[in-house]
C-alpha cells in the first residue's frame, strides 16, 4: 500500500469573524505533512501558522477545502468523530509552558492525567527517565525550568500515546538554554518515529526541520523539503 501522508490539505481556507467584517486568515492552502519527521509551518507574525496548527490539530474546521488525516477526510466527519481522532492520535503543545500542564499536580500525576484523558495508562518513570527528569516524578511544577516544563509537556502528549504531535511556538517564551532542551526532545521524538509539526519563527527550530512549509499572508509560499536531515 503506497505510504499516505498524513495529512493532506487542498484549497483549504479559514475565516475569522470580527466586527468590522469576515478575516480570511488562510487562503486556498495546499501542502503535505508526511508519517514521521518534523515539520514546520514557518513565515512571520500574522502569516497563519497557529490558524493552521489548529486547523491540522481538528480544533478548528475550515471555512473551504478539504484537510485528510491518515486518509479520512476529516471535513465531512461530525463532532464526536473528529474528537475521537484528536483524543486517539494527536497531541498538542502550546507556547506557553503552564498552559500545558496543571498546576496543583506533581510532574508524574500531570503525565497520569494526560494518559487519563486518551483512556490510556502510561509508565510515567519511563517518560521521564526519557526527559531526563526522572529525579521530578514528586516535585511540583514550578520547581521546574521553564524548559524542563515545556519538556514535560511534550511528556504529555507521550503519555497520550499520541503518534502526532502539533506544537505551537514551542519555544517562544524560553530563554536560550530553555529552547535547547525543547529543541533536543523534538529531536529525540523524530528520531524514534514521531511525526511533529510545529508552528514557529525560531531559526533553530526550522533549522531541524525534514519539510518546512512556508508561509505568507495566509497563503503557502513555498515547500522545502529537506531529506537525509537527522530530524
Ligand atoms: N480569533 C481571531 N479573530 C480574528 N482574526 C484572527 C483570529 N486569529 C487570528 N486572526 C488573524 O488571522 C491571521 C493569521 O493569524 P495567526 O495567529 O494564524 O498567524 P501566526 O502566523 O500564527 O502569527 P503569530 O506568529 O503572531 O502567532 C492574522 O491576520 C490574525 O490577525
Amino acid at each position: 500500500m503506497p505510504d499516505v501522508p498524513m495529512f493532506q490539505l487542498h484549497g483549504v481556507g479559514v475565516d475569522y469573524p470580527t466586527p468590522a467584517g469576515v478575516v480570511t486568515a488562510v487562503h486556498d492552502a495546499a501542502f503535505t505533512v508526511p508519517h514521521r519527521g518534523l515539520t514546520v509551518l514557518a513565515g512571520p507574525s500574522g502569516s497563519g501558522k497557529s490558524t493552521l496548527l489548529r486547523v491540522l490539530g481538528l480544533v478548528d474546521r475550515p471555512a473551504r477545502g478539504v484537510v485528510r488525516f491518515d486518509g479520512t477526510d476529516t471535513t465531512r466527519l461530525g463532532h464526536a468523530a473528529r474528537r475521537q481522532l484528536r483524543r486517539d492520535h494527536l497531541g498538542v503543545v502550546f507556547q506557553q509552558p503552564l498552559d500545558n500542564l496543571l498546576e496543583y499536580l506533581s510532574i508524574e500525576d500531570n503525565l497520569q492525567a494526560a494518559a487519563r484523558s486518551a483512556r490510556r495508562s502510561c509508565d510515567a518513570a519511563a517518560i521521564l527517565a526519557r526527559l531526563g527528569l526522572a529525579h521530578t516524578a514528586d516535585w511540583q511544577l514550578t520547581a521546574l525550568s521553564g524548559g524542563q516544563q515545556q519538556r514535560l509537556a511534550f511528556g504529555c502528549a507521550l503519555a497520550r500515546g499520541s503518534a502526532v504531535v502539533l506544537a505551537d511556538e514551542p519555544t517562544s517564551q524560553l530563554d536560550e538554554a530553555s529552547a535547547d532542551l525543547v529543541l533536543e526532545t523534538i529531536a529525540d521524538l523524530v528520531a524514534d518515529e514521531y511525526t511533529v509539526v510545529a508552528a514557529s519563527h525560531d531559526d533553530r527550530l526550522i533549522a531541524l526541520g525534514s519539510r518546512v512549509v512556508w508561509l505568507r499572508e495566509g497563503m503557502v509560499d513555498g515547500v522545502e523539503d529537506r531529506k537525509g536531515r537527522a530530524a
